[in-house]
């Protein structure tokens, strides 16, 4: 990866428009990441396509099953040499330790603890009863002790995490200029502040995917970093 900590989101229906952003703004970013929407919509062919843009490649699958069909689903993508993969912490400490070991050598397996999109009444709802804060670093401490090599939580918590995992890779999202609409995301923070308390990546998609200008966009978060 190069030094810029920035994965773009390509969160787009159609392949030609993904590449084409992508292209648009790879002398600005440090990645590229490709979430359910694009891999449902593309599968391989399309991560094969992304490829081609020389850019390390995420894959955030957010994989949750039982252990064996998640370590089929690691090997099944070894092929698209993903630099990044993501499964769900939730799916237990059995899960993440085999998804790990099916992992290729060179791919970072890094557990969502708690979404971005949710706050403590969400949590509640799900029958959670803590906030989000005591969640994800308790999941953290889980993902740790499995073995992976990180976790994905927002902002608000990393610097937390940072200070009981010194060697952790953490993937942030949910990340918004101040001037930035947060849309379905609950938990946000700048680019910046993220980058300071800790984060290893800041995932931006809408920021820069939807902006008028998504080059001047992708330029003036790298500024503020
Ligand atoms: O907790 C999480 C985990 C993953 N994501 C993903 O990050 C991007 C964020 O996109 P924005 O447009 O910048 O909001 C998106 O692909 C999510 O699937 C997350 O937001 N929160």
């Amino acid at each position: 990866m190069n030094s810029n900590p920035v994965y773009l989101a390509l969160d787009l229906p159609r392949l030609d428009a993904a590449e084409a952003l992508a292209r648009k703004v790879a002398g600005h970013i440090g990645g590229i990441k490709l979430g359910l929407e694009f891999f449902c919509a593309h599968g391989h062919h399309g991560v094969h396509e992304l490829h081609k843009l020389g850019l390390p490649i995420f894959l955030d699958l957010k994989l949750h099953d039982i252990p064996n069909t998640v370590a089929g689903a690691m090997q099944a993508i070894h092929v698209l040499e993903p630099s990044i993969v993501t499964i769900h912490a939730a799916g237990g400490r059995a899960m993440m330790e085999d998804a790990k070991a099916a992992a290729g050598e060179n791919c970072k397996v890094v557990a969502v603890t708690v979404l971005t999109s949710l706050d403590g009444g969400d949590l509640n709802a799900i029958g959670v009863d803590a906030e989000p804060h005591e969640q994800a670093l308790r999941l953290a401490e889980l993902a740790h002790s499995a073995g992976l090599d990180g976790i994905v939580c927002s902002g608000h918590e990393v610097g937390a995490v940072h200070q009981q995992w010194k060697d952790g890779y953490f993937v942030v999202p949910g990340l918004r200029p101040d001037d930035g609409r947060s849309g379905d995301q609950k938990r946000i923070m700048t680019p910046r502040a993220a980058r300071d308390a800790g984060a290893s990546v800041l995932v931006i998609g809408r920021p820069i995917s939807r902006a008028e200008d998504p080059l001047a966009a992708a330029i003036a978060i790298e500024a503020t970093l």
